[in-house]
C-alpha cells in the first residue's frame, strides 16, 4: 500500500467523540483513496499505453444507448478492484441507493417488450452522475406508464443492465402526484409563487385528493426501495417528490440510514405556513437523519418552519424532538466540472465551436440555457435585452441573445402558457429589431446534446442567468467550467442558489429589476479583460473545487455520521422505563411511594403551539382525561401514598387532584397538603424574598414587549412564559431577560434564576423539589403514621433540571452520609447538587421535634398567603440523629424508579417520551393490583 501521513492517526478502533474531527479523518481517508485509485490508473496506462476513459466518460457511455459496452457494472467492478482499505485489503465500497422521482435515464417503448433508454436532462442527473466513492443504483420513475406486466419486465431487465430500478407509476397517480402535488402545488410554494386557487386544481382533483396521490406513490417509492435495500445501505432520498419517502423508510426499518436533499428553494417559514399538509409534510422529512439543502438560508428556513409550525426545538446541528435529532445542513451541489474542461477538446465540440464563431462572427453573444419554467426568469430576461437594445441602438446589430428553452412539464397548463407567452415576446422584439438577415433573439424550445452544449458555453461572451428563484442553477457553474479561454462575464440573479458561491465573481441581479438587468447587460458587454479575467478567476476556481463528487461524498459522509453521533447520544440516553418490571415490583413491595409530577407528565398532551385557538385552552393545565379511574384506583390502595409536586401553585392542583384522596405539593413543594387536609406550608425559615418586586418589575417590562408571552406569581417564584410568542423572539427576549437577571441590579439577591425550554423562572435561593422532598417525606410519614419503611419508590415528572435533585434525593446508588439504608458501590453517574443528600430517618414520632410544632400544621388563609413569613421546618432537613427511631427508607436499586417524561438529557434512570406513556404505565399498574 502506497505509503501515506494519514495511516499513522487512522485507527479504526478509535472512534473520535467529536463530529468534525470524525468527518476530517472521513475525508482524509477519502482523499487517500482518491490517490490510491489515481496512482493505479497510472499504473495501468503506464502498462497499456493508452489513456483510460475516464469514470465519467465511461458512465455517460454506459447511459448512451448508441455505445456498445453500456453496462454500468464494469465501472464498478473496475472500483471495487482498485479500492483498498487502510490495511491494504480491497475494500467494497459502501452500497448508495439513490432514489429520485427521475431515474438518470428516460425509456422509450420500441416493441413490446423492446425499449430504448436515454439520458434524462437536468441538474439533478447531471450532479449524480459524477458520484464515483460508492457503488450507486438508482430507483426512480422512468418517465413513463407501462400498464402491462410483460412491458414492465422487459423494462426492468433493461434498466437492470443500467443499475436502474423502475417504479412504476400509473397515469392517473403520475397525473395527480407529479403534474399536480409536485409541480402545481409544491414546485411554484417552495419558488415563492403561491398555491394555486383550490377552483383551478380542476374538478377531479383537489389538495385533498392531490396530496392522497402524493402519498400513495411516496409509498410505492419506499416498496422498491424496501425489496432492495441490504444492511448497511445508505439510502438516499432526493426532492420535493419524495418528502414522504424518509418516514414511509423508517417506518418499515428504524435501523435505516435515511438522508433527505432538497433541490429546490426551501422558502421562508411564512409561505410554507400557506401549505395546507405544511405539518405533514415537515414530521415526515425529519424522520430522516440528515436533511441537506443547497444553501445555509434554505436549512435557515426549514429549521425556523419545524420551530414555527411544529414547536421543535431548533438548533445548530438541525432539530430536535424529544430528544431525537435530526441533523439539517447545507451542502451546495456542484458539477463534474473535469468533465466539461475535458469536452473542449473533443473533435466534435471543437467543430461545433467553429461553426459558431462563424455564424455570429462580428457579434457578442449572449446565453440563455433553462428549462422553460416559470422559475428561471425567461420572459424577464427577454425584456431586460429588449430594454437594453431600446437604450442602446450602437449594439444592435452587435450583439445577440441564444435563448434555449427546454420544454418540461407540458402537462400542467402553468408550463403551456409560460410557453405561448415567452414566444409572444420573443416575436414582438425580433420584429421591432430584427432586420432581413438578422434577428437578435435566436429562441430554441428544445435540448441540446452534450457536446452542442459545452460549445455554445465556450463561444459565450455574457451568460444571463435571471431564475426568479433557483435551488442552485448549474447551467452557470457549467458555463463557468467552459470558459477558461474566453473568460466571458456572468450575470447572476440574486435569488438563484449559486449567487452564494459564484456571487463575488458574477454581476448580481435582481431580476424583476428590468433596468438593473439591461444596465448590467451594458456593464457586462464592456468590461475590460482585466476585470474579466479576475472575476473569471474567482468563479473557475470555485466550480473546479466544490464537484458533484465533493458534494456527493460530503453528503454521504455526514449521513454516515448522524449514525455514529446518534449512538453516542443514545448512550447518555437512559432506557424507556419497562412497565412490566416496574409494575412486578410494585406488586411485591409494601409500602409503596408515588412522587408525580403534573405538567406534561400527568396533563392532556398539547399537540404544538402552532395550534392557533387552542392556546387559551393549553394555558389552564388539565389532567389527561384517561387518568381519573387508574388514579383513583391507585390512591385507594392503602398500601401506595401518591404525592404530585409541581411547579403549580395551589389553586391549579387543588382544581385538578381535589377529590383524590392523595399528597398535593404545591410550587415545587413549598406547600403541602393532603386533599383531605388544609394546606400548609413547609418554607424554609428566613426565606428571603425580597428580590420579588424587582423581578416582577423586569417581567412585566419583558412581558409588555413580546406579545403573547405572560408571567405567573407565585408565592416563592416568578414565571416568564413565552411558549405562545414567536420562538426566535421569545428567545432572544429571553437571552436579554437572563442577562439582565445575571448582571443586573438584582443580580446579587437571593434568587435562583432557572431556564426552562420556553420559560424564565426566578425562585428563592435553595427552592427545589429535592430540597423539599424530605420535608414532605417527614410530614407523610407522620400524618399516615407509617410504620414500615418505604420500600418502593416510584418517581415521575417533567422536571427542570434544577428540580432533578428529586430523582437523586431516593437514588440508592449514590453514597449517603448517614447509614441508615443499605447501598451498593457509589457509581460515577448523576452527582447530588451539594451534599443534600439527607437522612433518611425519621423520627417514629413527630412529638419533641420541629415537625410536630404545629406552625406548618394550621392551614393558611389566603390573606395570609402574601405576607406569610418563612418559618417552620427549620433544619428539618437534618433531624438530629437522637429523633431517628427507624428507618423511613429501605429502598434497594432494584425498587427504585426515577423516570424522566420528555426530556432525555436527565439523572433519571428512565424515560417516557409523553403523558400519554405516563397514563398508559398507570393504568397497568392500577390494573394489576386490582
Ligand atoms: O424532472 P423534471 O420535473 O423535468 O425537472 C428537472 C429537475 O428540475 C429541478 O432541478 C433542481 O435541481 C438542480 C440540481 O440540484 C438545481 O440546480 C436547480 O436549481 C433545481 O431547480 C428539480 O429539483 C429536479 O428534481 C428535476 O429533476
Ligand atoms: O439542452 C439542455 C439544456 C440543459 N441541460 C442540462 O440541464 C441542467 C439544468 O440544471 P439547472 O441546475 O441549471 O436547473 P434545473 O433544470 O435542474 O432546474 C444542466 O446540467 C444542463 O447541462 C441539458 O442537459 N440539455
Amino acid at each position: 500500500m502506497p505509503g501515506n501521513n494519514y495511516n499513522a492517526n487512522s485507527d479504526s478502533s478509535h472512534i473520535p467523540t467529536n463530529r468534525i474531527d470524525r468527518l476530517l479523518r472521513d475525508k482524509r481517508e477519502r482523499e487517500l483513496r482518491k490517490i490510491n485509485r489515481g496512482q493505479q490508473v497510472n499504473d495501468a496506462n503506464d502498462i497499456n499505453g493508452v489513456p483510460e476513459l475516464s469514470e465519467y466518460d465511461q458512465r455517460a457511455r454506459d447511459l448512451d444507448p448508441s455505445t456498445v459496452d453500456n453496462d454500468l457494472e464494469g465501472v464498478t467492478k473496475a472500483h471495487n478492484e482498485t479500492c483498498e482499505g487502510r490495511d491494504g485489503r480491497p475494500l467494497s465500497r459502501q452500497r448508495l441507493l439513490v432514489v429520485a422521482n427521475r431515474l438518470p435515464v428516460y425509456a422509450v417503448r420500441r416493441g413490446e417488450e423492446s425499449w430504448s433508454l436515454e439520458v434524462s436532462a437536468g441538474g439533478l442527473v447531471t450532479a449524480l452522475l459524477g458520484v464515483k466513492e460508492f457503488e450507486a443504483r438508482w430507483i426512480g420513475w422512468a418517465g413513463v406508464n407501462v400498464p402491462d406486466v410483460r412491458g414492465q419486465e422487459a423494462l426492468t431487465k433493461s434498466l437492470a443492465e443500467k443499475r436502474c430500478i423502475p417504479v412504476f407509476l400509473d397515469e392517473d397517480i403520475v397525473h395527480q402526484y407529479y403534474n399536480g402535488y409536485c409541480n402545481n402545488i409544491l414546485w411554484p410554494l417552495f419558488h415563492y409563487l403561491g398555491l394555486p386557487q383550490e377552483d383551478r386544481l380542476a374538478t377531479t382533483r383537489s389538495f385533498q385528493s392531490q396530496f392522497a396521490a402524493y402519498i400513495k406513490a411516496n409509498q410505492m417509492f419506499a416498496d422498491v426501495v424496501n425489496q432492495h435495500y441490504k444492511e448497511g445501505d445508505v439510502v438516499w432520498c432526493h426532492d420535493y417528490h419524495l418528502m414522504f419517502l424518509p418516514k414511509c423508510l423508517k417506518e418499515y426499518n428504524s435501523e435505516m440510514k435515511v438522508g433527505w436533499f432538497l433541490h429546490t428553494p426551501f422558502p421562508s417559514s411564512e409561505i410554507h405556513r400557506t401549505l395546507p399538509s405544511r405539518s405533514d409534510l415537515l414530521r415526515a422529512v425529519l424522520a430522516a437523519d440528515l436533511v441537506g439543502f443547497h444553501t445555509y438560508d434554505y436549512a435557515r428556513h426549514f429549521v425556523s418552519a419545524c420551530t414555527r409550525i411544529l414547536g421543535y426545538e431548533g438548533t445548530p446541528d438541525g432539530v430536535e424532538n424529544q430528544g431525537r435529532l435530526t441533523r439539517v445542513a447545507a451542502f451546495p451541489i456542484g458539477i463534474d466540472s473535469d468533465r466539461f474542461i475535458r469536452a473542449l477538446e473533443v473533435p466534435q465540440v471543437q467543430d461545433h465551436i467553429r461553426e459558431l464563431k462563424d455564424t455570429f462572427a462580428g457579434r457578442k453573444v449572449m446565453l440563455g440555457v433553462d428549462r422553460l419554467d416559470m422559475i428561471k426568469g425567461i420572459p424577464q430576461k427577454i425584456l431586460a435585452f429588449e430594454k437594453f437594445l431600446e437604450e442602446n441602438p450602437d449594439w444592435r446589430d452587435k450583439v445577440v441573445l441564444l435563448q434555449i428553452a427546454v420544454p418540461t412539464r407540458t402537462d400542467v397548463p402553468e408550463y403551456q402558457k409560460l410557453t405561448s407567452q415567452v414566444h409572444e415576446i420573443v416575436g414582438r422584439i425580433n420584429g421591432r429589431f430584427g432586420t432581413l438577415t438578422t434577428v437578435p433573439i435566436h429562441h430554441l424550445d428544445r435540448s441540446l446534446d452534450f457536446h452542442a452544449l459545452c460549445a455554445l458555453y465556450a463561444v459565450t461572451d455574457v451568460a444571463l442567468v435571471t431564475s426568479l428563484r433557483d435551488g442552485m442553477n448549474l447551467v452557470s457553474y457549467e458555463f463557468v467550467a467552459c470558459q477558461d479561454s474566453k473568460k466571458g462575464v456572468l450575470i447572476l440573479s440574486e435569488f438563484a442558489g449559486a449567487a452564494q458561491s459564484l456571487g463575488a465573481g458574477a454581476i448580481l441581479v435582481n431580476p424583476w429589476n428590468i433596468t438593473e438587468v439591461a444596465a448590467s447587460i451594458g456593464r457586462a458587454l464592456n468590461m475590460s479583460p482585466e476585470e474579466r479575467e479576475k472575476r473569471h478567476r474567482h468563479n473557475f476556481l470555485h466550480v473546479t473545487t466544490h464537484t458533484a463528487q465533493e458534494w456527493a461524498e460530503t453528503f454521504v459522509s455526514e449521513l454516515n455520521d448522524t449514525v455514529v453521533e446518534a449512538q453516542l447520544r443514545i448512550r447518555q440516553v437512559p432506557p424507556n422505563l419497562q412497565d412490566a418490571n416496574a409494575i412486578e415490583r410494585y406488586l411485591h413491595s409494601t409500602n409503596r411511594l408515588l412522587i408525580l409530577g403534573f405538567n406534561a407528565t400527568l396533563t392532556e398532551p398539547v399537540d404544538t403551539p402552532g395550534r392557533r385557538g387552542d392556546q387559551i385552552k393549553e394555558m389552564e393545565l388539565e389532567l389527561h382525561p384517561d387518568l381519573k379511574e387508574p388514579l383513583t384506583a391507585l390512591c385507594d390502595d392503602p398500601k401506595t401514598t401518591i404525592v404530585v409536586l409541581s411547579g403549580s401553585d395551589r389553586n391549579v392542583l387543588d382544581d385538578n387532584f381535589g377529590e383524590y384522596d392523595m399528597w398535593l405539593a404545591a410550587e415545587n413543594g413549598m406547600f403541602l397538603r393532603r386533599t383531605k387536609g388544609e394546606w400548609m406550608t413547609t418554607m424554609p425559615e428566613h426565606l428571603n424574598m425580597d428580590w420579588v418586586d424587582s423581578v416582577k418589575h423586569v417581567f412585566e417590562y419583558f412581558t409588555e414587549r413580546t406579545p403573547r408571552s405572560h408571567f405567573e406569581q407565585r408565592e416563592t417564584s416568578l414565571v416568564w412564559n413565552y411558549k405562545y410568542a414567536d420562538v426566535e423572539f421569545g428567545r432572544i427576549q429571553a437571552r436579554d431577560m437572563l442577562q439582565h437577571l445575571w448582571t443586573g441590579p438584582i443580580s446579587n439577591a437571593s434568587v435562583d434564576v432557572v431556564q426552562g425550554s420556553r420559560s424564565v423562572e426566578v425562585r428563592a435561593v435553595g427552592v427545589t423539589k429535592g430540597a423539599a422532598i424530605d420535608r414532605i417525606l417527614g410530614e407523610i410519614v407522620h400524618s399516615k403514621s407509617m410504620t414500615t419503611p418505604i420500600d418502593y419508590v416510584l418517581c415521575i415528572g417533567h422536571f427542570l433540571g434544577k428540580d432533578e435533585d428529586v430523582y437523586t434525593f431516593f437514588e440508592p446508588e449514590l453514597p449517603s452520609d448517614t447509614g441508615s439504608i443499605s447501598r451498593s458501590k457509589p457509581t460515577d453517574g448523576p452527582k447530588l447538587p451539594g451534599d443534600r443528600r439527607p437522612s433518611l430517618k425519621l423520627p417514629a414520632s413527630r412529638s419533641g421535634t420541629k415537625l410536630s410544632q404545629g406552625k406548618m400544621q394550621r392551614s393558611i388563609t389566603n390573606a395570609e398567603r402574601r405576607t406569610m413569613p418563612s418559618h417552620n421546618f427549620g433544619n428539618a432537613r437534618r433531624p438530629t440523629p437522637e429523633k431517628m427511631s427507624w428507618n423511613v427508607l429501605d429502598l434497594n436499586k432494584e425498587n427504585y424508579f426515577s423516570c424522566s417524561v420528555g426530556r432525555p438529557r436527565t439523572n433519571a434512570r428512565f424515560l417516557l417520551q409523553s403523558s400519554d406513556e405516563v397514563v398508559s404505565f398507570l393504568k397497568q399498574l392500577a390494573e394489576a393490583s386490582l
